[in-house]
């Protein structure tokens, strides 16, 4: 998964998943400028195997996670390079929920459904995900809306391996994780890891563990 090479950035003319734009508006009679993204509302699941008292989380290469941590070179053409040898795809892997964006015009909790398929191998019943509730990521840039859904899952309903679709070329890698080694991440800087995973986990020590 972390074996990366060839890696070079371009500027992004076209893009099916970002759309930059400047904002020009008025505030209280003042003229202002903002320039800011259109990217898809999204999904998150906090998974819980109850058979086995884990998290399921899942582990990929972030190439935005990746760029943010390296150095590039310009070449003698003019491009922009990362030289691997120095920066090692494992810099560019990151621990997260099971996710997904919401663009097949599907319910957020269908997308959830669908996802936990697709990433995790668990197919739960629609009315046993629960919205722990939405927010807004990137409220500077992109302003785009997710909502926060958890599910307790067994292995009795595991119907495949997950990892992701194979024809959206997803590499994605099914992590099991202990509620001790769960709870330390939280806290762990060594693990590149995004926000809205670290606010689930508070929300399951505070809502959700210890059982009674
Ligand atoms: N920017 C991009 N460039 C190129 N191809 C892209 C792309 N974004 C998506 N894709 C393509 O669309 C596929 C499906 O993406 P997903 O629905 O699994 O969302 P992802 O897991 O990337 O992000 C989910 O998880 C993260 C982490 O929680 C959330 O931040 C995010 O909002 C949520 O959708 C990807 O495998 C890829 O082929």
């Amino acid at each position: 998964m972390d074996k990366i090479s060839d890696v070079s950035l371009h500027p992004c003319k076209e893009s099916a998943y970002i759309k930059p734009h400047r904002i020009q508006y008025c505030q209280n009679g003042i003229q202002k400028t903002w320039d800011a993204m259109t990217v898809h509302d999204s999904v998150a699941i906090l998974v819980f195997n109850t058979t086995r008292k884990v998290f399921v989380f899942v582990k990929q290469f972030r190439p935005a996670v990746y760029m943010n941590n390296v150095s590039t070179q310009t070449d003698s053409e003019g491009n922009k390079m990362v030289d691997t040898g120095k920066y090692p795809g494992s810099l560019g892997l990151t621990l997260e929920l099971c996710a997904g964006i919401l663009d097949k015009n599907h319910s957020a909790q269908e997308t959830a459904q669908a996802e936990l398929i697709e990433e995790c191998g668990y197919k739960v019943p629609l009315d046993s995900l629960q919205l722990i509730t939405s927010f807004r990521g990137g409220v500077a840039t992109t302003g785009s809306k997710q909502w926060l859904f958890y599910a307790d899952v067994t292995d009795a309903m595991k119907v495949g391996t997950g990892g992701g679709l194979e024809e959206e070329g997803e590499l994605i890698e099914v992590v099991d994780m202990t509620v001790v080694e769960g709870r330390q991440l939280i806290l762990d800087e060594s693990v590149n890891r995004p926000v809205g995973m670290l606010f689930a986990l508070q929300w399951f020590f505070a809502n959700k563990w210890p059982r009674s």
